[in-house]
């Protein structure tokens, strides 16, 4: 014997009102869809029919309930039973059960979002050359027919009886701003209480200033700039409006999306691809496909296209920004370098436009890496911006180029540029490299001073700082601190090991490199006159106190971390020079 599904009606609307929908408002959204598609379907058959859309809320209706008037197609009383009293019938799919695409509607279960904030649902309609058909649909399940006097016109008028705890969904202003924020678009005049609330053009296809209004009133700002939209396949237009001020490349953009000119979202995701953080877009696509909810864009293949070509329709906008515009190029990545940035550790595309366009910053001036390129072939850079600001000048004066790898995800794209062209030369400089370029003294100078850098050596050999001398310029810098990298590490390696506990001492220590003795050094400046009157003086200690105190400058300009042994040395250099300074008192 066969049965039918018995529907518990109360249960469903549970499930749509909890599960489904993120708020009751979606009943005002239903409505005037079933009404924009019952008129859609009589033009079709009729196309001079008349076409429109009234709302009367309570403020007109006097008697708290909500009527819905279009002038569509109207049902027979063979059709209430079908599709209104059937829960997933829909007479919106052709023979075969496909959603037609003329449609807004397509699952059959609209009309159910009503019972969110009414207890009752009366709907009057009168298909041509039908008699009208009264039918009343209650939350528990139960509905009626009956028959009546004829409507005037052909069409339909749907009241919602409200319930009694989701009354103010009815109220007049909420109705109306719903009715707005839905509506706006729709292709058919819709009043509510008499007002037509319709724009009639889509607002993207007025001018500049219409744009300008819009980004202002959807986004609350100005755009940099506005790009035009078009996907064909989609039937989807629309804009891109770039953004005035930086946006967080991690946080996910909203758009507003509309379908078949109802709005689907004010916040859809994954319209556009990842890396177009700098835009928000407002469009209108016919073919895409909503999930049941209507809230969101179904993913499928044609999302996944769509994305892809606006994708490629905002590079465009990009690269004929930089080819025609660099000025504003320029501007725009004023605002965006940092989201540009981080994109390109992974695209390509990104990361071509930070080397032909970002300034960085280089101790050579402000200027992009394909710049610096030509000017000095390879890409030296200095990891850190302590290191640089320490380096820049020394290196300038010795001719060497180098780019301040310091800020965010500047070291990684530089490392990353060999991506672009295999020829591009990369090479992070290493401090202790600088020394080999600075001059060596001549040998008598060099054989005078040999008392004078012995006695210095001897006073920073419990450092572990090798102590050399030699003429470079800038001449106003008495010392500088070199470490090569690798010595850097087996140093804080050896510090670790010694407070850490034994097991891990036994792990570190497996890192340890015997080979590793490179020293850091202290560079003494002979063209500096400061140095020069250090290496004259008579007595052995001051000479000490003296190189230690330049020791400890270096290290402090350099930002090098500070050990305890290093604090100890500082404060002592420091105060005992002080003592020699100043007269004793029993002198
Ligand atoms: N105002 C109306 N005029 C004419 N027919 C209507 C009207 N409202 C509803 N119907 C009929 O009732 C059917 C069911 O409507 P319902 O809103 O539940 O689903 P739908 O619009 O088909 O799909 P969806 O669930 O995607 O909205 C519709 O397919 C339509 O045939």
């Amino acid at each position: 014997m066969n049965q039918s599904f018995q529907v518990d009606l109360r249960g469903i609307v549970d499930l749509l009102s909890h599960h489904l929908y993120s708020s009751p408002r979606v009943y005002v959204r239903e409505l005037m869809q079933n009404a924009v598609d019952a008129i859609t379907a009589r033009r079709a058959v009729a196309p001079s029919a008349p076409a429109s859309v009234w709302l009367e809320t309570p403020k007109t209706t006097g008697d708290g309930t909500l009527r819905v008037h279009d002038t569509g197609l109207g049902l027979t009383e063979q059709q209430v039973h079908e599709l209104l009293a059937t829960i997933g019938r829909s007479g919106k799919r052709d023979e075969l059960g496909f959603s037609r695409h003329e449609f807004l509607g397509q699952f059959g279960i609209g009309l159910l979002s009503c019972f969110l904030v009414a207890d009752e649902i009366r709907v009057q309609t009168r298909h041509e050359g039908h008699p009208t058909v009264y039918w009343t649909g209650y939350s528990d399940g139960r509905y009626e027919t009956k028959a009546g006097p004829d409507r005037q016109e052909v069409g339909t008028t749907v009241t919602l009886v409200p319930r009694r705890d989701a009354a103010s969904w009815l109220d007049t202003d909420r109705v109306r701003d719903l009715a707005v924020l839905f509506g706006e678009l729709l292709p058919y005049p819709v009043r509510v209480d008499g007002d037509l609330i319709t724009a009639g053009e889509l607002p993207w296809r007025g001018g500049r200033a219409a744009l300008t209004e819009l980004a202002q009133q959807t986004f609350g700002f100005t755009p940099f700039d506005v790009i035009e939209l078009n996907v064909p396949e989609a039937g989807l237009t629309g804009v891109a409006l770039v953004l005035p001020t930086p946006a967080n490349p991690a946080a996910k953009a909203g758009h507003r999306v509309y379908l078949k000119r109802m709005l689907l979202a004010e916040g859809a995701e994954d319209v556009l691809p990842e890396w177009a953080f700098f835009a928000r877009c407002v469009l209108d696509a016919s073919e895409l496909r909503p999930t049941a909810s209507r809230e969101a864009l179904y993913e499928d293949g044609l999302l996944e296209s769509v994305r892809e070509q606006l994708g490629a329709q905002l590079r465009g906008w990009l690269v004929n920004l930089a080819r025609h515009d660099p000025d504003r190029m320029n501007r725009f990545l004023a605002v965006h370098h940092l989201g540009v940035k981080a994109l390109a550790m992974h695209d390509d595309e990104m990361l071509r436009l930070v080397d032909r366009w970002w300034p960085m910053e280089t101790n050579m001036g402000r200027m992009p890496l394909e710049e610096f390129r030509r000017r000095h072939g390879v890409v030296r850079y200095s990891a850190n911006v302590d290191e640089f600001r320490q380096l820049a000048a020394v290196a300038a004066a010795q001719g060497l180029a180098v780019v301040n790898g310091g800020y965010t995800y500047d070291t990684e794209l530089i490392e990353r540029l060999p991506v672009l062209d295999g020829s591009i030369l990369v090479d992070r400089l290493d401090p202790s490299d600088l020394s080999t370029r600075f001059d060596t003294l001549e040998p008598g100078t060099e054989l005078a001073l040999r008392p004078f850098l012995a006695a210095a050596q001897r006073c920073l050999d419990p450092l572990g700082c090798e102590v050399v001398l030699r003429a470079f310029d800038p001449p106003s810098m008495p010392a500088l601190y070199l470490t090569d990298r690798n010595a850097t590490f087996q140093r804080r390696l050896r510090e670790t090991t010694q407070v850490v506990d034994e097991l891990w001492a036994g792990v570190l220590s497996a890192f340890e490199k015997a080979e590793a003795q490179a020293r850091p050094q202290l560079v003494l400046n002979h063209r500096n006159p400061l140095v020069r009157r250090i290496a004259a003086l008579p007595s052995p200690e001051v000479v000490g106190l003296t190189v230690q105190a330049l020791y400890g400058q270096a290290l402090l300009l350099g930002h090098h971390p500070l050990r305890p042994a290093d604090t100890a040395l500082l404060n002592r250099s420091f105060l005992d020079l002080i003592d020699l300074a100043v007269p004793r008192e029993d002198a």
